[in-house]
């Protein structure tokens, strides 16, 4: 078996790659680990993605990373799993709100790899047993940062958390049929700029935590 674990950048998976290194890239289980570093934003990790899975064909793929939160039952320091995402700003905005492809008639909101406009992960009930909120996010390509865009974002789409990179992947793993998790550590508060407030040493070291338990698991993705 092999998995690819995707990244948007080195910094965010760096204690992972060096567990990894240390044990010749595989699981105690003896399980492949392949790690693709995408780039930030959809296009580079879709170009990347698709480039990795054509040359590797993995078994299953984990995309981790930070991200921003939009709410406090979420705050930065904690971890989720991403249930399902949608496209944050792939529209226009009108009159005051956002229309997306799906409110514009330009994409239908049933059609594969879509379930009513959102790219659903169907293979989460697997990660119950970590205890980690299944959230609901958006991609963007813009950080958010305006007070009426956050308050969009999170009454359309229920938004909880916010990456540069969620939607591509899901998009593909769908495509692919490769089982697939997004596992998230948040760094910001959405809309926060002073880095001064993000917890960003903390946050990648909890998802690394995580990310090397969820890869010690003997039966990873086994019964999907
Ligand atoms: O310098 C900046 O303004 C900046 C803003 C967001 C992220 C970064 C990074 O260096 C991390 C890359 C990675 O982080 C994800 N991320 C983290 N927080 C957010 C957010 O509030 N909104 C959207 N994405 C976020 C994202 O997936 C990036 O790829 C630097």
């Amino acid at each position: 078996m092999e998995i690819m674990l995707v990244a948007a950048t080195p910094l965010e998976i760096a204690p992972t790659l060096e567990w990894l290194q240390k044990n010749e890239l595989r699981t105690k289980a003896g399980i492949r680990v392949n790690a693709v570093i995408t780039g930030i934003g959809s296009m580079q990790t879709t170009y990347r993605l698709m480039h990795a899975i054509q040359q590797q064909k993995p078994d299953a793929m984990i995309q981790a990373g930070i991200a921003g939160s939009f709410s406090l039952t979420c705050p930065p320091g904690t971890l989720a799993i991403v249930q399902e995402e949608s496209l944050g700003d792939l529209g226009v905005e009108e009159e005051g709100s956002f229309k997306d492809l799906f409110d514009m008639n330009l994409q239908q909101a049933a059609v594969f790899p879509f379930t009513d406009t959102a790219l659903l992960n169907p293979y989460t009930s697997y990660w119950a047993h970590l205890g980690l909120p299944l959230v609901k996010a958006v991609t963007i390509n813009e950080i958010t940062t305006s007070p009426q865009r956050i308050r969009i974002l999170q009454q359309k789409y229920s938004a909880i958390v916010e990456s540069m990179e969620g939607a591509a992947f899901h998009y593909v793993s769908l495509q692919q049929k490769i089982p697939f998790l997004q596992l998230r550590a948040v760094s910001n508060m959405v809309g926060e700029r002073d880095k001064k407030n993000w917890l960003m040493k903390e946050s990648i070291n909890l998802l690394n935590q995580q990310l090397i338990n969820i890869l010690q698991e003997p039966e990873i993705f086994s019964e999907q």
